[in-house]
């Protein structure tokens, strides 16, 4: 199968290059130094389970890539409105757009069902330009368990034991081509299962972003350095049982231990990477996950005093550095 990776950094690279490793003739939509770099050497994957290498197409005019059966969307939050308009030619009639991102997704109400169903989120999609461009009938989510670094250009490195890609349809289905693209990812040595109910996967994943991401913004280091102060600990677990609480009052009930949870979030030395681009002087992806979901638990009912604390001071120092911009 065909297949487009837009946006070919720690997370697009690693999926491209699994790709490629399970048999799927693959491309990627790259720019700068990443782009000479995979023009030059290809991608180089250092994981848990094997060093490889892949040698996608690369390019940054997608035009050039042409339509494909499956496109894979890895760009940061804030990049997101940027990309809209460079998938249309990648697609044909039935290609389905997977957005394998962290942070509520801009298709989050879509095809929800109840009241909130259709409800815009255009803090994430302003203008709405990536539902327009994409179209939600061809939208997939896509939940990564992958924790991975950008070494240089084109290699990256992976610290967890096994990564995974969790897929689901908006409206719990997925068709041929998605699960095309999951078999390739698990020849590719990737877990890629296809769930019913993608929000909870959205969500199950959420709830550490939101407590462990502030708190390794705010040291300046990796989960493990962070999560060794008792108290930072404590205000990890507590922000997580707000997370689940917020999935809750939207009506997603997680079967989550907090406090497993944290203690597993402290076993890796992994700097997440919104702290990555704290250090690298780039914008923060504040908005989808930090910022939305606090919206999200407004909209619900549900009080957060731990991760307002947490998300409040994250935000402050973000804005400080001009690494992040709240939409006028
Ligand atoms: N890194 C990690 O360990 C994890 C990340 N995630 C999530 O995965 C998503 C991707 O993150 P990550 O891979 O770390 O981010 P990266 O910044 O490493 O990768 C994004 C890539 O997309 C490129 N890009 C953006 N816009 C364009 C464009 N218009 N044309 C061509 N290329 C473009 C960027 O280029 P440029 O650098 O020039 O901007 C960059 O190479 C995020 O939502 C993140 O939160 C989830 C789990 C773990
Ligand atoms: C820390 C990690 C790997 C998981 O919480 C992540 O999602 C990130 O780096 O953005």
């Amino acid at each position: 199968m065909r297949v487009c990776v837009f946006g070919a950094g720690a997370i697009g690279g690693h999926l491209a290059a699994r790709l490629a490793r399970g048999g799927a003739e693959v491309s990627v939509v790259a720019r700068g130094a990443t782009l000479a770099a995979i023009r030059e050497r290809g991608i180089t994957v250092v994981a848990r389970d094997a060093t490889f290498e892949a040698r996608p197409a690369a390019s940054d005019d997608p035009a050039a890539l042409g339509p494909q059966d499956a496109v894979v969307v890895t760009v940061k939050g804030h990049q997101l409105a940027g990309v809209a308009a460079g998938i249309a030619p990648l697609r044909r009639a039935g290609t389905p757009v997977a957005f394998v991102m962290n942070g509520i997704p801009w298709w989050y109400f879509d095809r929800h069902g109840g009241p909130l169903d259709g409800t815009a989120l255009p803090a994430i999609d302003p203008g709405g330009a990536v539902r327009a461009a994409v179209g939600v009938e061809r939208t997939v989510g896509g939940v990564v368990y992958s924790a991975c670094t950008i070494t240089a250009p084109g290699r990256i490195e992976v610290e967890n034991e096994r990564s995974r890609v969790v897929f689901g349809g908006l409206d719990g289905t997925v068709g041929e081509p998605v699960r095309a693209l999951a078999a390739a990812l698990e020849a590719g040595g990737m877990g890629a299962p296809i769930v019913p109910d993608i929000r909870r996967e959205v969500w199950a994943k959420l709830v550490s972003n939101l407590s462990n991401g502030p708190l390794c913004l705010l040291s300046r280091q990796g989960l493990a350095a962070t999560l060794r102060d008792p108290a930072a600990l404590e205000a990890a677990r507590a922000g997580l049982e707000e997370g689940v609480a917020i999935a809750r009052g939207l009506g997603i009930a997680l079967d989550v231990d907090p406090a497993a949870r944290v203690a597993a979030s402290r076993s890796t030395a992994h700097k997440p990477s919104i702290l990555q681009d704290m250090e690298a002087g780039k914008p923060i992806e504040m908005e989808a996950m930090l910022v939305q979901p606090l919206a999200l638990a407004r909209m619900a009912g549900v009080p957060t005093p731990v991760l307002d604390l947490l998300v409040g001071l994250a935000r402050s120092a973000a804005e400080a550095t001009g690494q992040y911009r709240p939409a006028a």
